[in-house]
Parts: C-alpha cells; sequence; structure tokens
C-alpha cells in the first residue's frame, strides 16, 4: 500500500497522431488537495478523463489505490464533480441522492447529508427548480456519499457567488480531512492559491510545475514589491532607496526575495520619514503567468 491514493507516472496519450498528454507525472496523498491549473486545452480535462477510465492512455501508468482506471475497485474509490453537472429535472434532491446511494450500495443519511451541502431546505423540492450553485452542491453531496479515496472536481466553484464557494470549499476542506485525495481542475487561481496544498500546472499536454506554492516562488525568483508611505516627502525616499515613485507619496522598489531583509533595514533607517511599508510577494497569478509561459514548445 502507498498513502499515494492517486498515481500518475509518465503518462503519453495521443488524439489521432497529435500528443494531448506527454510524460505526465502527478501524485495525489492521502488528505491531500492539489490544484490542476493550465490554460484551455492544455489537457486538464482529458487527464481527468483517463484516471476516469474514460478515455484510454497510450502510454505509463495511472493507479488509484492500487487499482487500475475503470475497475470495478477504481470506479468505488474515486468521485467526479464535472463542471457543467446535470441530474434528472423531475426527481427530488432526496430521490436523486438515494438512486446514488443505491448504485453504488452506499447507505448513508441522505438527509444530514443535503444539510451538510446546505440543501436542507430543498430536500423533497424538484432539482428542476435548483439554481446552478444548488445543483453544483448535491453533485458535491453526490461525491461525498462515496466516502471517496480520489475525488476529481472539475471547474468545482465556476458561476457560484462568493458566500457558495466558500462553502463549496469548506465542503472540499472536510473531504480532505476525512482522507480523500482532491485533484481540483481550476482557472479561478486566487481560490485555489488560499485552498489547496500543491499546484500542478499543465502547459500543452505536459507538467512544467507541481509544487507548493513557497516552492513555486522559490524557483521561479519572482520579486517581491515593497511600498513605502512617506510621511512628509517620497522624492526623499525614492532618493535613498531607490525604485519607482508611485503617486504623490509612495514609492514601490522590487527586490529578490534573498534580498528583502537588507531593502526593510534600509526602510527603516529613514526612521519616521516612512509612515506605511506594505509587502507583497509573488502571487499564484504571477507564477502562473511565469510557469505557464517558461517553457516553449
Ligand atoms: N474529444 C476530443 N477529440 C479530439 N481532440 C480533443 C477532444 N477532447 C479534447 N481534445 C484536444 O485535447 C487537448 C486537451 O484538451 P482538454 O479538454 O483536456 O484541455 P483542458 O485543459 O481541459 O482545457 P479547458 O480549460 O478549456 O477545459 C486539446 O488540444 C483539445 O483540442
Amino acid at each position: 500500500m502507498t498513502d499515494k491514493a492517486l498515481e500518475i507516472s509518465q503518462v503519453f496519450k495521443k488524439r489521432g497522431a497529435t500528443p494531448v498528454l506527454q510524460d505526465v507525472t502527478l501524485n495525489v496523498a492521502t488528505g491531500e488537495r492539489v490544484a490542476l491549473l493550465g490554460h484551455n486545452g492544455a489537457g486538464k480535462s482529458t487527464l481527468i478523463k483517463s484516471v476516469l477510465g474514460l478515455t484510454p492512455i497510450h502510454g505509463g501508468s495511472i493507479r488509484v489505490s492500487d487499482a487500475k482506471p475503470g475497475s470495478g475497485k477504481a470506479r468505488r474509490l474515486t468521485s467526479f464533480l464535472p463542471e457543467a453537472i446535470s441530474f434528472h429535472p423531475a426527481l427530488t434532491g432526496r430521490e436523486q441522492l438515494t438512486l446514488f446511494a443505491q448504485l453504488s450500495g452506499e447507505k448513508p443519511d441522505i438527509a444530514a447529508l443535503l444539510e451538510r451541502v446546505g440543501l436542507a431546505d430543498a430536500l423533497d423540492r424538484r432539482i428542476g427548480t435548483y439554481s446552478k450553485g444548488m445543483r453544483q452542491r448535491l453533485g458535491l453531496a453526490q461525491v461525498l456519499l462515496g466516502k471517496p479515496a480520489v475525488a476529481l472536481l472539475d471547474e468545482p466553484t465556476s458561476g457560484l457567488d462568493p458566500i457558495s464557494r466558500q462553502d463549496l470549499y469548506e465542503i472540499i476542506d472536510e473531504l480532505a480531512g476525512q482522507g480523500t485525495a482532491v485533484l481540483i481542475a481550476s482557472h479561478a487561481l486566487t481560490e485555489v492559491e488560499a485552498r489547496t496544498d500543491r499546484i500542478a500546472i499543465m502547459r500543452k499536454g505536459r507538467v512544467v510545475a507541481d509544487d507548493t506554492l513557497a516552492g513555486l516562488s522559490r524557483r521561479a525568483g519572482l520579486q517581491t514589491k515593497i511600498r513605502i508611505r512617506a510621511s512628509h516627502n517620497a522624492d526623499l525616499i525614492a532618493r535613498h532607496i531607490g525604485g519607482q515613485r508611485i503617486n504623490g507619496a509612495s514609492v514601490e522598489i522590487a527586490c529578490d526575495v534573498g534580498d528583502k531583509m537588507a531593502a526593510l533595514r534600509q526602510i527603516t533607517s529613514l526612521g519616521g520619514e516612512v509612515e506605511d511599508i506594505e509587502i507583497t510577494p509573488p502571487g499564484l497569478e504571477d507564477l502562473y503567468r511565469h510557469y505557464a509561459q517558461e517553457i516553449r514548445q
């Protein structure tokens, strides 16, 4: 046994003569939340479909808790939330989940499950009357139902309001907390930046980065921005520290991670001339731009 609930090793796949996945290696450990990022057409959905056993791969291997994708065991251990989830509109939420439970052989407390995803009031309403966010919550209830080893979520928050997004990530955290390995394909960078443990970035069918946010930052060597607000005279600060005047009262400098403390010492040596400082390390948007453009093929 391994604690890697999902193991993707050197996967190769082509469509016709065109490679769409090349040398893709990506592991997700038990209880880990990994974001899968990439431009349109980078191969995220193809990778997810390969893990689900819905499309064949032409090299490498994929294992879901040591089981082959598409096998009975892998199907039992995997849950999937597609981006545009649809259910039978004539069924109620309770009926739909009961049906899923029967199919999977589980006997969960359906009402408790629907309450957990915030659908207690809509339990006996037809799904045809649900909003997109409510359907997405029902989809998440279906993911929770099987206590999966691996959950694959494709753009889980697309079209959701900010509160629903937050609720959804709380449920994802709970899923991971109970030991599910969660892979989230997303374009919502600021969300996944705060809510995942590791970030994998795909570009043209390859994984071009796979690390924690801190690891990606270190390797990218992107600069930290320091904005200094002057008490009286921004020109004086610019003369001493260098950098760029950004408005009447502030100066901004950019420095490498290793030079940050020296820069801060220099700034504090100006004493009362400095009213405030604001430090902004590179965010996921900067890192994504860096890695998604770094390797040109
Ligand atoms: N059914 C298909 N037939 C032929 N080519 C396909 C098919 N599905 C995807 N592709 C191609 O495979 C490549 C990867 O597509 P994929 O849908 O996996 O990307 P993605 O990263 O999920 O993109 P998006 O963010 O737009 O959903 C693209 O070049 C796409 O054109």
